[in-house]
């Protein structure tokens, strides 16, 4: 059995305050889940203290990026090695907005995948098509060729120490949620591809489904056989919609 993860976003949103409510105000979810698995991932800057807030252990965190580099003259990176030990347990790599924005490729994300995994994180490897691509069909060779990256660079048993995110990019920040249908179709597709290759891996690894999802829309989602869970983003700014969405994860 896989535990549920339900992981918010929070992408470059969040002042001090807003982010010592929102940890507050998510408190009561996160203990009332038991058996599942809560974190968020809040800019860099406030990984100190979203580090304070959580010290009772219901909320794991992480970061959203890392460097390729760990230390030196890197101006304005983050690290992992400072990631891992303001006490996080995550970061995320490849998320579609690093690929499109700051032109990571695939190799960069699964070279980036190996810091973050080689410096005692758990990467989640973000992975999904563009419109553009479901339309032409390509969906499943889009997520096979973003995993193959990581595949061919570390080998298939890297994955069983990750999660993997799928998160279509046409629903991303649009309010157009894939449906539980579609949603489960690509995630069933990727651990079966995963099988191929390696049967106790694909068993493993958590696969969560990420791209607008909402407190109306979770329950449904993490009922399907291969969701294991989501990334979320905008909803994982509200407490009540979070809080809705994180009791959606309980079985
Ligand atoms: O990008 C996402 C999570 O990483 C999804 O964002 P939204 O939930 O705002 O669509």
């Amino acid at each position: 059995m896989r535990t549920p993860l339900v992981m918010g976003n929070w992408k470059l949103n969040g002042t001090k305050e807003s982010i010592n409510a929102l940890l507050e105000g998510l408190a009561p979810a996160a203990a009332a889940a038991t058996g599942v698995e809560v974190a968020v991932c809040p800019p860099a800057i406030f990984l100190g203290q979203v580090e304070s807030l959580v010290k009772d252990g219901a909320i794991e965190f992480g970061a959203q990026n890392c460097d390729l580099n760990t230390a030196g003259a890197f101006t304005g990176e983050t690290s992992a090695v400072t990631v891992k030990e303001f006490g996080a347990k995550y970061s995320l790599v490849g998320h579609s907005e690093r690929r499109t924005l700051h032109n990571e490729t695939d190799e960069v994300v699964a070279a980036k995948f190996k810091v973050i995994q080689e410096n005692g994180l758990v990467p989640v490897l973000c992975i999904g098509e563009t419109l553009e691509e479901r339309e032409a069909d390509k969906t499943a060779s889009v997520v096979e060729t973003q995993l193959k990256a990581v595949i061919d660079a570390h080998g298939v048993a890297s994955l069983s120490n990750s999660v993997i995110a799928y998160e279509p990019v046409w629903a991303i920040g649009t309010g157009k949620v894939a449906s539980k249908e579609q949603a489960q179709e690509v995630h069933a597709h990727i651990r079966q591809w995963l099988a191929a290759q390696d049967a106790e891996v694909a068993q493993k690894v958590q696969i969560l489904y990420g791209g607008s999802v909402g407190a109306a829309t979770a329950a449904d989602l993490f009922a399907q056989a291969d969701i294991d869970g989501g990334l979320v983003g905008g909803a994982s700014l509200k407490v009540e919609d979070f809080s809705a969405i994180i009791a959606a994860a309980k079985a």
